[in-house]
């Protein structure tokens, strides 16, 4: 196997008593989509809270192509090429779908916020942010205000933004929650596109488009990885099985 692009070691994180992510580690390949799953409350956003750097860890170690990335700020891991999609509420509704790629774009070029408005207008911004658009197929609501988007074009945009800043690999929390059937299918299909140049690693709770994406599964329960593999090996794992008793996944 070739070098991973992450690499996740001993990660720990306790609120209080509670230990919510515990002696976690697993890598991933470059060019992999890792699906973490897990039933409600095991600890996987903040698991990805930990690796964007939007929390730190209490102790253990993220490597990022290489570099030990581990008490570095969110903003500097973006700069790296480890970028989260961030959740609908980060999404300027006032603005137009245009400005918020062209944002993230000028994030990652490290100049100011201030002037984002026009940021839209400078061709090699405009071009970045119009290709990340097109790669999520937003670019024909381009000129839209973001809060006229349905929900599901909403999480388009989020990918959009978090691949505007540049990132090598996207962390995806629950990108399919609250959609329904049809965007549901457009956000599996995005995925499957965005495999072919992007490192992936997802939190899901639609286990159809776990199963049908991923190239290899984790499974976290009350902060634990007890199980790590390629789907097949994952579903049928006994105590993934019974982890999971009563939830869809066994069926
Ligand atoms: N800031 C916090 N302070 C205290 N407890 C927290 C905090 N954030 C999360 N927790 C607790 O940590 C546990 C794991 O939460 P987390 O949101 O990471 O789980 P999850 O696997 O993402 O759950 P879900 O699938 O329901 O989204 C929960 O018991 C939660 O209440």
């Amino acid at each position: 196997m070739s070098e991973p692009l992450l690499s996740v070691s001993h990660l720990r994180k306790s609120f209080g008593a509670l230990a919510v992510t515990d002696d976690v580690s697993f890598n991933v390949a470059p060019g992999e989509l890792h699906a973490i799953i897990g039933p409600n409350g095991a600890g996987k956003t903040t698991l990805i809270h930990q690796l964007s750097g939007s929390l730190a860890s209490d102790s253990g170690a993220i490597s990022f192509a290489g570099d030990e990335v581990t008490r570095l700020s969110m903003v500097d891991r973006v700069r790296r090429g480890l970028a989260r999609s961030f959740q609908i509420t980060s999404i300027l509704e006032a603005f137009t779908v245009l400005e918020n790629a062209a944002l993230a774009v000028q994030a990652r070029s490290g100049s100011s916020f201030r002037f984002f408005r026009s940021a839209a207008r400078e061709a090699p911004i405009n071009d970045a942010a119009m290709a990340a658009l097109a790669r999520v197929k937003l670019d024909d609501r381009a000129h839209r205000r973001a809060g006229s988007l349905s929900h599901g074009e909403k999480r388009q945009l989020e990918i959009a933004i978090a691949l505007a800043t540049g990132a090598r690999l996207l962390l995806l929390d629950e990108p399919l929650a609250g959609t329904g059937r049809e965007e549901s299918a457009v956000l599996v299909s995005l995925m499957r596109e965005l495999k072919e140049t992007h490192t992936l690693v997802l939190i899901e709770h639609d286990m159809d488009a776990v199963f049908a994406l991923a190239d290899r599964v984790s499974v976290l329960v009350y902060g634990q990885l007890i199980a790590t593999g390629v789907p097949e090996v994952v579903r049928n794992h006994r105590d993934v099985r019974a982890a999971y008793l009563g939830e869809e996944t066994a069926a």
